[in-house]
């Protein structure tokens, strides 16, 4: 078992950020129960990863952003991954997650996280207000992957999370130490 990753969850409120992870972790989120305004919640889950390591990760469930709620700046120095959840039948959500990821890209003063995002509630499919191709379009402009996912169903939910852990837990290529022990001049490479 490796090093602890910390992820944030973090979206407009409602939009399924605990559904998310607890149907992910307990398989167990039904659809439309009784929600509870999330302050913030740690859960703890051990990931596979796709080199087939089992990885721990600490998901920090925060609170959903509302009118004059202010996503917490500490929060984008510390996490070295962010899960930035929209539900597809909210234009708000989608706009509110745009914002989030652009301060992400402001605030964040680690050189690199892992940023993976979900567009939630899928099952709605007739309420739809986010259009799938226009958010794909926004998710490859950023250099980030989008799923869209539904928490009543845990399969859809395996790949992004797969993704996420198998991202932040990446082992170092040794090429990006280019000169060491090795007098060959230009021998570096990049990473992709
Ligand atoms: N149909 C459907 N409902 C969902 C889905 N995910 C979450 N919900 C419902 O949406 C409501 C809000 O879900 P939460 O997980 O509490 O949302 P949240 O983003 O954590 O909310 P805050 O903590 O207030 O920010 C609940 O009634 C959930 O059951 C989904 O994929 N499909």
């Amino acid at each position: 078992m490796g090093k602890s990753c910390k992820v944030v969850l973090c979206g407009l409120a409602s939009v399924g950020k605990t559904a998310v992870v607890e149907q992910l972790l307990y398989g167990n989120h039904v659809a439309g129960s009784d929600m509870i305004e999330t302050l913030e919640d740690i859960y703890i889950g051990s990931i596979e990863t796709d080199r087939g390591t089992r990885e721990q990760v600490r998901f920090y469930d925060t609170r959903g952003l509302r009118d004059g709620v202010e996503f917490p700046r500490h929060y984008y120095t510390f996490a070295d991954g962010f899960i930035l959840v929209y539900s597809i039948d909210s234009k708000e959500s989608f706009t509110r997650m745009e914002a989030l990821k652009k301060d992400i890209d402001r605030y964040r003063d680690k050189k690199e996280v892992t940023i993976v995002v979900l567009g939630n509630k899928l099952d709605l499919q007739e309420h739809r207000c986010v259009d799938a191709e226009v958010a794909q379009q926004w998710a490859r402009q950023e250099k980030v992957r989008l799923w869209e996912v539904s928490a009543a169903d845990r399969r859809t939910l395996i790949e992004p999370f797969v993704h996420l852990a198998s991202k932040m837990t990446q082992p170092q290529s040794k090429s990006s130490f280019p000169l060491s022990r090795n007098k060959n001049k230009g021998s570096g490479s990049q990473d992709s």
